[in-house]
């Protein structure tokens, strides 16, 4: 419940109730910002999506604590003349709007580009025009590859961070060649955030960039042929959460080598919300939001989620948990990958104070938790059915 208690910023200032248009506030990230701003504050949201599913709990029915503060409006952003509109009648948008999803970057990549830069655009004019604050998120693969990855396998310098931490301020963006279009998303992003930055040297915008290092949690992509396509292919904690619900090998991409940090989706919309309530401190900054202690390989990954379901479900793992598939053969031609990602976290830490809390145990724990209730029976449900035809 929002308190009725003043709310008051990390300078002790009073925070007054805002308006915030919030573009692709039906998604994963959408949905757990719209709870929070419902929950827990004054806040007023303009919910802009093309989507509702995931916030349908947040709408309906009239009778919930917080009705008449959250407003849904159904548009596309790429031609809806509205989103002026509701720009206007706001004091802060919040974009997430995109597509993202590595398993479009390569197939693709026109969509990609246009969803991540073209379609961005009008929202970004919108903003600036109307001296509105805007709050953009980007993506930790702006990042691209560490420059350590182009190190000799054996070289020592691979073990320094200097060569693989990723800092705001100071590490290159290192994309594969134009060939592979995996890197349509990572450039695309790069270009906008370029494009925001620009409009706030020069025309005074006040925005904040977020790069999100693989937030992960209940109510992330679908679950291919449940409440999805049946050949779609979501990120991995989807993938993975399907094929442990289904009881089939996880498929461990070009030997699931690659190095990911997971932040738990609680952790992370608590950045968010002081990136909100303290504009003094956010504005200006591009900030990490990762938990660079939640380091492990995919590989590593796949066996944490198959022990973790098996406590969560009451299961026994199957006899293969896991094998491994090309690239090529799972994403297609034009796939690359990030090789590392850790998080510098000196600015977050510095401007907001913010720390991620849950370790990856935990967060594995509480999400299977969820995609078991919510999916397993209907997924037995669809197995049952073409035996029984
Ligand atoms: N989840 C992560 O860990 C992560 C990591 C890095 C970056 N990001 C970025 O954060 C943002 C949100 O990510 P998410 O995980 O919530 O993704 P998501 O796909 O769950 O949510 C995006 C939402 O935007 C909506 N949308 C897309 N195009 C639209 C359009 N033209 N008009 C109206 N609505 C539109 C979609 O319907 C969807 O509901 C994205 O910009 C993404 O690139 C997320
Ligand atoms: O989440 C993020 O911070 C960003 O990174 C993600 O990219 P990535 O981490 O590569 O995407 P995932 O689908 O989560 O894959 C992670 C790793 O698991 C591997 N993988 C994925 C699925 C699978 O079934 N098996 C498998 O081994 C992938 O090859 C990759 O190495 C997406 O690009 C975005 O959502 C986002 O901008």
């Amino acid at each position: 419940m929002a308190s009725t208690t003043a709310r008051l910023d990390l300078d002790g200032n009073t925070i007054n109730p805002m308006t915030i248009c919030m573009i692709g506030a039906g998604g994963f990230i959408g949905s757990h910002l719209c709870e929070k701003l419902m929950q827990e504050t004054p806040h007023t949201v303009l919910a802009v999506d093309v989507y509702n599913d995931k916030i349908k709990h947040l709408l309906e029915p009239d009778s919930l604590p917080w009705a008449g503060r959250i407003q849904f409006h159904r548009l596309n952003i790429k031609n809806d003349s509205r989103l002026e509109g509701l720009i206007k009648c706001s004091d802060l948008t919040i974009n997430l709007a995109a597509i993202c999803t590595p398993a479009d970057y390569n197939t693709r990549p026109l969509d990609t580009i246009y969803s991540n830069f073209i379609d961005a655009l009008p929202v970004l004019k919108y903003c600036s025009e109307n001296n509105k604050r805007l709050i953009h998120f980007s993506t930790c693969e702006v990042y691209g590859k560490t420059i350590g990855s182009y190190l000799p396998k054996d070289s020592p310098l691979r073990q320094d961070p200097a060569y693989y931490i990723l800092k705001e301020d100071v590490s290159p963006c290192i994309f594969g060649s134009v060939e592979k279009q995996r890197w349509s998303y990572a450039c695309a992003k790069q270009l906008i955030e370029r494009l925001i930055y620009a409009e706030g040297a020069e025309n005074g915008l006040e925005f904040t960039i977020v790069r999100p290092f693989n937030w992960i949690g209940p109510r992330m992509d679908f679950i291919p042929g449940i409440d999805g396509p049946s050949e779609g292919v979501p990120r991995v904690l989807a993938c993975f959460s399907n094929n442990l619900l289904r009881r089939e090998p996880l498929k461990l991409v070009d030997g699931g080598e690659s190095q990911r940090t997971f932040v738990y989706i609680k952790d992370a919309i608590e950045a968010v919300l002081l990136m909100i309530e303290n504009p003094g401190r956010a504005s200006g900054h591009i900030f990490n939001v990762g938990n660079p202690n939640n380091e492990v390989t995919v590989r590593q990954l796949a066996e944490m989620m198959t022990k973790v379901y098996s406590k969560v479900s009451g299961e026994d793992s199957i006899e293969t948990p896991t094998i491994d598939v090309s690239s090529k053969e799972f994403y297609g031609e034009g796939y690359d990958d990030s090789d590392k990602r850790i998080p510098d976290m000196t600015i977050i830490n510095k401007q907001l104070g913010w720390n991620p809390k849950t370790s990856l145990w935990d967060l594995l724990e509480s999400t299977l938790t969820y995609q078991h209730k919510t999916y397993a029976e209907a997924i037995k449900q669809a197995i049952a059915k073409p035996l029984a035809n």
